[in-house]
């Protein structure tokens, strides 16, 4: 696979997840100083269950959208049989959504946004899976102790949708095709970041050996 070809595989990931992250970063700034209050906390734990699973499943069914909206933007993914394309989501869309909500986790306060504001584990009480939703937040704030970039996550997701290996794919092999490029921009991402990471820590050794220099 020519370079070039890698390099608009991308461009394309990384445009993908920009167009259909369902909150930018800005908003999620933003929205990182709202959090619910205790009356809020309250007012979920008591709701009836199967509300708060319906609420949760309304979220969920929306975050899922983008997730498929974000596929069908992947060069090459529209190019696959259309049971291979549903196979696909059906496996891996639920795994893409839970690694974006780590965009709108908190690790600091284990906080997640949930109708337009953030709380804790607590809040979902009252829907009774309790390790469930531990483990969900585990892995949210696991996500964020690699402190991955957007591109990263557009990389991940994109490496975690086309999973070639997903059972009952009939053109396994074109996916292989679709999922080794996609591996090898993955590759071409992290490296360049690490390029990027070495040549700011030698920049930034010299610059302080300088300043040392100079005080002496
Ligand atoms: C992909 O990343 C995210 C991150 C958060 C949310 C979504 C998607 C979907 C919309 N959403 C909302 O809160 C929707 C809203 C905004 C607003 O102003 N009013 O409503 C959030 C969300 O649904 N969060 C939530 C967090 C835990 C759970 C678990 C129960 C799985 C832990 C969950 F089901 C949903």
């Amino acid at each position: 696979t020519p370079a070039l070809e890698i390099e608009h595989l991308v461009q394309n990931i990384i445009q993908s997840h920009t167009e259909t992250c369902q909150y930018s970063v800005e908003e999620l700034q933003r929205l990182a100083w709202q959090s619910h209050s205790y009356e809020d906390i309250k007012a979920y734990q008591s709701k009836p269950r199967e509300v708060m699973w319906q609420q949760c499943a309304v979220h969920i069914t929306t975050a899922i959208q983008y997730v498929v909206e974000f596929a069908k933007h992947i060069t090459g993914f529209m190019d696959l049989c259309q049971n291979d394309q549903i196979i696909l989501l059906k496996a891996g869309c639920l795994e893409v959504v839970l690694i974006r909500m780590c965009r709108a986790f908190n690790p600091h306060s284990n906080t997640v946004l949930f109708d337009g504001k953030y709380g804790g584990i607590q809040m979902f009480r009252s829907l009774g899976c309790d390790d469930l939703i531990s483990s969900m937040f585990d892995l949210a704030k696991g996500l964020c102790s690699l402190q991955l970039k957007e591109e990263d996550l557009a990389l991940f997701s994109a490496t975690v949708l086309l999973s070639p290996n997903r059972q009952w794919l009939q053109d396994s092999v074109k996916v292989e095709k679709l999922a080794e490029k996609i591996n090898l921009a993955f590759r071409h991402v992290v490296c360049k970041e690490h390029m990027n990471d070495s040549l700011l820590n030698k920049v930034s050794r010299r610059r302080a050996r300088q300043i040392i220099k100079l005080s002496f």
